[in-house]
């Protein structure tokens, strides 16, 4: 391997920057540590203005090669990619694992085959995106999918791999050529990302990967001036200052965002898929943003479902996130830790009372015990801040009136899952409930043609199928006189 690498789960990842179609290095680096056992996994390159403005300039030099291609000339490239992805599954499932703590067997087997279909979905999708024209009375109206010119895409550490591709796939697809900003607390598999699409002859410039620290490289891209889009996901207050930048160059700006998910139960839902389901909203220690973390369960069953949930949460073993019986791993850094922890004792000191949990975890200096909270009022701050922790809390409710006023009680708007066999009464609350995503009886189900993102402080825009494709192109309209051509 070219340049500066590391050695990380077997694998060899270059912790350089990948600008123009090479690897190049900052003096600047900053450093790595694995979540699982604090070790040091190595030292990265740490991008700022100059290496922003080369990738900006490299993905400019690239554009329009690349989006003359069109998406029939986009596909054989972007599906080698795809494949590439799937071949080196193992791989990149081991280092995200150490990179963030994530459950090596979900990144097996869901998140980074995930990241594949993120690719070969949208290459396939953008196939179907022009020639669809409205005739008027005195026009044909064509309409075009032009794609938008330099994407910036930024994104967190709880799942780097799958977020940016699942913004790489309709930004590259359309024709955009991007710039990556990976997490600086698990920015390991965007740099392979960028070795297999390079080696699935995505071309120079193409895709881009800077390295570094959010307040340094990230800023510096987001105020670039020649940037066409920006796309980002991690929390709301990053997006508010990056939404500033964006306003400043009126950029489009996506912002997928955090959340404080209701996850409300009925009383004549199915008690034990219920309690299994709210038990996972633990797995990945609860740092994902859909989680449905404030529990409200109609009051006539409480104490039974609170039995349920308890024995499915025993089930919810706290280790290491390579050993194939974990359930939750670490917090993914001591900040964090120290963030999650600083929650917990204020919910207490508010008079929130730990039914389980509440300490950390007897495994190691990042993990803590799957927490639930009860004698919960709708103001307290752990009921409406997001924790990002495996940390939930407990209400009933009496009448659906109710409980949509109380998920409904909170600035996010990410998700929400509702366990009800009432099918007029489940889409009735589904239907109140503001949230970008509701589950019914089913939890984390996607599909990638179906809209996601967030209401309220949970984001701006919509992204998957059609929506991606409005945000990553310039949608034309080419009106012409009927009749007028020789
Ligand atoms: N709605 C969604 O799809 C998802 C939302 N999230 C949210 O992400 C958050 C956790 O991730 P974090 O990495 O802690 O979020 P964060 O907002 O701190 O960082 C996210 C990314 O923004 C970059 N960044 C930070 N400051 C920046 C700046 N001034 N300019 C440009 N870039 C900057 C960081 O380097 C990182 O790459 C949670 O709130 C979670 O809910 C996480 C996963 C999915
Ligand atoms: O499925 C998506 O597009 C987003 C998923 C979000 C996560 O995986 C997460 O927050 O962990």
């Amino acid at each position: 391997m070219n340049g500066n690498s590391v050695k990380v789960a077997g694998v060899d990842i270059s912790t350089d920057h990948w600008i123009g179609g090479k690897r190049v290095a900052s003096k600047q680096k900053f450093a790595n540590f694995s979540p699982i056992d604090g070790s040091h996994l190595g030292d990265l390159s740490a991008g700022g203005k100059a290496e922003a403005d080369a990738a900006v300039a490299a993905a400019r030099k690239a554009f329009p090669a690349w989006a003359a291609l069109g998406p029939k000339g986009r596909l054989p490239i972007l599906k080698k990619f795809a494949e590439g992805i799937k071949a080196r599954v193992n791989d990149l499932a081991a280092v995200e694992t150490m990179d963030n703590g994530s459950l090596l067997m979900g990144n097996v087997h869901r998140v980074v085959p995930r990241a594949a279909q993120n690719i070969e979905f949208f290459a396939d999708w953008a196939l179907t995106l022009d020639g669809h024209s409205i005739d008027s009375p005195e026009v044909v109206n064509h309409v075009r999918y032009d794609p938008a010119g330099v994407a910036v895409l930024i994104t967190p550490w709880n799942a780097p791999l799958m977020l940016t591709t699942w913004k790489v796939g309709p930004a590259l697809a359309a024709g955009n050529t991007v710039v990556v900003k990976p997490p600086e607390w698990a920015p390991l598999t965007c740099s392979l990302m960028a070795d297999i699409a390079h080696a699935a002859g995505v071309p120079a410039g193409v895709l881009n990967v800077v390295q570094g620290i959010g307040e340094e490289a990230g800023d510096a891209l987001v105020n670039h001036p020649d940037v066409d889009r920006i796309s980002f996901t991690g929390s709301t207050d990053t997006a508010k200052i990056i939404g500033q930048a964006a306003a400043r160059s009126i950029t489009p700006m996506s912002a997928e965002l955090g959340g404080k998910s209701p996850f409300i139960v009925c009383a004549d839902a199915d008690l034990d898929a219920a309690a299994q389901t709210v038990a996972g909203q633990y797995m990945n220690a609860g740092q994902v943003c859909l989680a449905g973390t404030r529990i409200m369960v109609e009051k006539k069953i409480e104490e039974e479902f609170l039995e349920k949930v308890r024995g499915a949460a025993s089930h919810m073993i706290v280790g290491d996130p390579r050993d194939k019986d974990t359930r939750v791993g670490p917090l993914i850094h001591k900040e964090h830790f120290a963030r999650v922890a600083g929650f917990v004792e204020r919910a207490r000191a508010d008079g929130a009372v730990p039914l389980w949990g509440g300490n950390r975890a007897n495994f190691g200096e990042l993990y803590f015990e799957p927490t639930l909270f009860a004698n919960i009022t709708p103001e307290l701050e752990i009921a409406q801040r997001e924790v990002f922790g495996p940390v939930l809390t407990w209400q009933n409710f009496s009448s659906d009136d109710e409980v949509i006023e109380l998920a409904n009680n909170t600035r996010y708007g990410l998700a929400g899952t509702l366990f009800s066999r009432n099918e007029k009464r489940a889409m009735d609350i589904a239907s109140r409930v503001t949230a970008g995503t509701l589950w019914v009886n089913c939890f984390f189900v996607r599909d990638l043609a179906a809209p996601f993102g967030g209401a309220k402080d949970s984001g701006i825009g919509r992204e998957g199928g059609t929506w991606s494709f409005d945000f990553y192109t310039d949608i034309k309209n080419i009106s012409v006189r009927k009749g007028s051509f020789a």
